[in-house]
C-alpha cells in the first residue's frame, strides 16, 4: 500500500499520512461450527501456555489422545445452538465487529483514528490486523483486549501475540496496551443500568442474583494471578451500587475444565444448591464478559436454566452482556478516549 511518487529522476515511497490505530481483541471462536473448525480452534487455544500453563508431554499426550478427538464433536453441537446462521459465525465475532464499527463511528470526528478488530485464536487473528492497520498508515497502536478483570490467560497472552506480531516488524508501531477496568465507574454504572433495566422488564422478581465470572485454576491465583481479586472487587462494587448483599448477589465461578480444582464457588454447583434449597426465582449475570458468547448464551441460559429448573427452581433469566448496547459502547469509548490522550 506504499504510495511512490517521482524524486528527481528516481522514485522513493512516500510518507503516509500518520495514523492511529486502536485494536478491540476478544478471546477467540471457531471459524466453523462443526467438529473440525472446533478442533482448530480449541488447539491453539489450548496449546497456548498462558492457559494451559503446564504443556509438558502429560499435557500433549491429553490434549492430542483425548480432549481433542472428543471434546470437538461434543462443543460443535453446542455452538451450533447459538451460532449466527445468517452470517455464519459465532456471536462472539458479530457482537466483536459491530463493537469495533460502533466505536469507529463514536470517534468519527477524532482525525486519523482508525478501529479495527481481531480474535487472540481463530481469525481474524491479531497479526493480521496489525499489518492491515499497519498498511494504512498507523504508525500508533492502541490494543484494548476486551477483559474487564485482567488475566495472565487472557489480557496477558493478548500482549504476548501483539509482541510476536511486532517482532517481526521492521517499522513498529508505538504501543500503548489499555488496563483492566473492572472497578471502572463507567463499567459499574453500565452494569448496574443493564441489570436495572433487564429486571424492570422481567414477569417475576428474583429472590437473589447470581454474578457469574468465567474461571480458572485455582493455582493460578495462588501464583500471583490478579484475576480473582478483580472478580472480587467488580461484585463488591455491583453490591454497594445496587444495595445488594453478599447472599442476594451471590459470586460464582464457571466452566471448569480439567480435574485441577478452579476458582470457587462453582457456578453450576451453587445454582443447583438454590434450587434444592428452595429458591424458585433467580437471575443470573455475566460482568466478566464484554460479549454474549458459548459461555454466557449456551453454558448459562441453556445449561444452568436446565440445571436450576431441575432441581426444583422456577423462574430463570439470563441478562445479556453489555456487548455493542448503548452503556456498553460508552464503557468502551470513554476507555479507548482516556488511553489515547496525548495521541489525538
Ligand atoms: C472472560 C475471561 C476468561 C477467562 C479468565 C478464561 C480462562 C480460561 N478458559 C479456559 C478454557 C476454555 N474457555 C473456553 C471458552 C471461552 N473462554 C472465554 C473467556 C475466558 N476464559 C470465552 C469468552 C470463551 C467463549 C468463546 C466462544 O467461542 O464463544 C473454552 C472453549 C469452549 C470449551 O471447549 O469449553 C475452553 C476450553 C481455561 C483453561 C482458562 C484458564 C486458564
Ligand atoms: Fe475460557
Ligand atoms: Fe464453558
Amino acid at each position: 500500500m506504499t504510495a511512490v511518487v517521482p524524486l528527481g529522476n528516481a522514485t522513493a515511497p512516500a510518507a503516509l499520512e500518520q495514523r492511529v490505530g486502536v485494536l478491540l481483541v476478544n478471546l477467540g471462536t471457531p471459524d466453523t461450527a462443526d467438529a473440525q473448525g472446533v478442533r482448530v480452534y480449541l488447539k491453539e487455544f489450548l496449546s497456548d501456555p498462558r492457559v494451559i500453563e503446564d504443556q509438558g508431554l502429560v499435557w500433549k499426550a491429553i490434549l492430542n489422545g483425548i480432549i481433542l478427538r472428543v471434546r470437538p464433536a461434543r462443543k460443535a453441537r453446542d455452538y451450533q445452538k447459538i451460532w449466527n446462521a445468517e452470517r455464519g459465525e459465532s456471536p462472539l465475532k458479530t457482537i466483536t465487529r459491530s463493537q469495533a464499527e460502533k466505536l469507529a463511528s463514536a470517534i468519527a470526528d477524532r482525525e486519523h483514528v482508525v478501529v479495527d478488530w481481531a480474535m487472540r485464536y481463530g481469525n481474524p487473528s491479531i497479526r493480521s490486523r496489525i499489518d492491515a492497520l499497519a498498511a494504512q498508515g498507523c504508525d500508533r497502536l492502541l490494543v484494548v483486549p476486551l477483559y474487564p478483570q485482567y488475566s495472565a490467560a487472557t489480557s496477558a497472552t493478548v500482549c504476548d501475540e501483539v509482541f510476536r506480531a511486532l517482532a517481526d516488524m521492521r517499522a513498529q508501531p508505538t504501543l500503548r496496551v489499555s488496563p483492566p477496568y473492572y472497578d471502572n465507574p463507567d463499567y459499574i454504572e453500565a452494569l448496574a443500568v443493564s441489570m436495572s433495566e433487564h429486571l424492570a422488564a422481567l414477569p417475576f422478581q428474583p429472590e437473589l442474583i447470581v454474578a457469574s465470572f468465567h474461571g480458572m485454576p485455582q493455582k493460578y491465583v495462588d501464583k500471583g494471578d490478579p484475576y480473582y481479586a478483580q472478580c472480587v472487587a467488580t461484585t463488591e462494587s455491583l453490591r454497594k451500587r445496587l444495595g445488594l448483599d453478599a447472599s442476594r448477589l451471590v459470586l460464582t465461578f464457571q466452566s471448569r475444565f480439567g480435574s485441577d480444582e478452579w476458582l470457587q464457588p462453582y457456578t453450576d454447583k451453587t445454582i443447583e444448591k438454590l434450587a434444592k434449597d428452595g429458591v424458585k426465582r433467580i437471575v443470573v449475570v455475566t460482568p466478566g464478559f464484554s460479549a454474549d458468547c458459548l459461555e454466557t448464551l449456551e453454558e448459562i441460559a441453556q445449561e444452568n436454566a436446565e440445571i436450576f429448573k431441575h432441581n426444583g427452581g422456577e423462574q430463570f433469566s439470563a441478562i445479556p452482556c453489555l456487548n455493542d448496547s448503548e452503556p456498553g459502547m460508552d464503557v468502551i469509548r470513554q476507555l479507548v478516549l482516556r488511553e489515547l490522550q496525548g495521541w489525538i
